[in-house]
């Protein structure tokens, strides 16, 4: 008998889901032993998926949770949001471990929740359990939980620039400015107009100015590291490719700081993190330099006329954004070494 960790996805037959297909059939921990679909059951998933032919033959299964406790010991939810505030409950009572990839248990209140996300919030006792896997952050709260609550992609890429300037009370709180690009399969693999091609293609819009449910996230786990009320400006543009996510901070510095104090700063907030890497000065980084893997990649940019600080974090939306985190949070659940699974080299070029 197997003695890996067996998992299942809801969702399997989305991006998220596919991607993490994509990630665990490589664990050297973990059997997938369930690809789940709300509406495709009984088929083979490379039916949809024609790029796993011949390397996963498995036919989706239906939603029922006594067959996924028999069949897994942990299950990933990467279903739309709203799904998994019904799931979760369920699946956590039956004795599994859970993952849930949506924003359903992020947000500590239902009232924030329901206000970004128009959708009534979870029971909060369960909101109380998830525990908030941005890996490199709260790393120690992951280990040995039973449910996590992955974060969204924006806030990856995001928060990772962000908290080590306000975890050292360098920031000027009321400065930050938060400008993010994305690429279209961070909307999914549902079709809609806005990620028709013809719509995307040699195009460059903001979107959801002002309205992103990413941004209470992003104040959430802000307000948590400074102990106080973190507000952001934070806009979100579509670019024309698929995966990538980039980041541009501006934040006001409380006091002088050098470039080379910065980075150094930087580097020992992350100081044994493989999966964060900090640009040397005078460099930034480029999606195309984290494409396919789960790293965030750092760079900064001190302008000494204003003594505003510019932060620029790129990542994988799909990966480190989604799955790749996902699975990093599992390894950290389970005590494993964090890169199990994980330890790839970006796409390149
Ligand atoms: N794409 C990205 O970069 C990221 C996505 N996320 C989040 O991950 C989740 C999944 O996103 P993504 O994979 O992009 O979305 P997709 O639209 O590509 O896939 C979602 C999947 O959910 C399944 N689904 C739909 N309705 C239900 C339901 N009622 N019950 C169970 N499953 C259902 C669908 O499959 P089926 O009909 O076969 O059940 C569908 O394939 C979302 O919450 C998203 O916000 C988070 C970070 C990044
Ligand atoms: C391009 C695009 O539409 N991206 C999505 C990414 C959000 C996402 O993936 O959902 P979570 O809230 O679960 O993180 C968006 O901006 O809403």
């Amino acid at each position: 008998m197997s003695t890996k960790l067996r998992a299942a996805i809801i969702g399997s037959t989305g991006y998220g889901g596919v991607e993490l297909i994509r990630l665990l059939l490589s664990h050297p921990n973990v059997e997938i032993t369930s690809v789940i679909s709300s509406s495709s059951a009984g088929t083979p998933i490379a039916d949809g998926y024609p790029h796993l032919n011949q390397i996963m033959l498995d036919k989706l299964d239906g939603i029922e949770i006594d067959e996924i406790k028999r069949k897994a010991d942990v299950v990933f939810i990467a279903a739309p949001h709203g799904v998994a505030i019904e799931l979760a409950p369920k699946l956590l009572d039956a004795g599994l471990k859970v993952i849930d990839i949506s924003g359903d248990f992020r947000l500590q209140s239902g009232e924030v929740y329901e206000k970004w996300y128009k959708h009534k919030a979870a029971d909060p006792a369960y909101v109380e359990k998830a525990v908030y896997g941005l890996s490199e952050v709260f790393a120690d709260e992951v280990r040995g939980s039973d449910f996590i609550s992955n974060p969204g992609c924006f806030p990856t890429a995001t928060l990772l620039g962000l908290v080590p300037l306000i975890s050292n009370g360098w920031a000027d709180l009321s400065s930050v400015i938060i400008d993010s690009k994305t690429g279209v399969s961070g909307a999914g693999r549902g079709l809609n107009l806005s990620s028709h091609y013809s719509e995307v293609n040699e195009n460059l819009s903001a979107y959801k100015v002002n309205k992103h449910q990413h941004t209470p996230e992003i104040e959430q786990v802000l307000s948590r590291v400074a102990r106080e009320e973190v507000v952001v400006t934070f806009t979100t543009h579509l670019v024309p490719m698929t995966r990538g996510i980039l980041s541009t901070m501006y934040v006001n510095l409380k006091e002088k700081h050098t470039e080379d104090e910065i980075l150094e700063m930087f580097k020992q907030y992350y100081e044994g993190r493989r999966f964060v890497r900090i640009r040397s000065k005078g460099k930034w980084p480029a999606t195309k330099e984290v494409w396919g893997s789960n790293y965030c990649d750092i760079g900064v940019s001190l302008d000494e006329r204003t003594g505003r600080l510019t932060v620029i974090s790129v990542i994988d939306n799909v990966v480190k954004g989604a799955a790749g985190q996902a699975v990093q949070n599992l390894n950290l659940m389970m005590g494993w070494d964090e890169g199990a699974g994980l330890a790839f080299t970006p796409v390149y070029p």
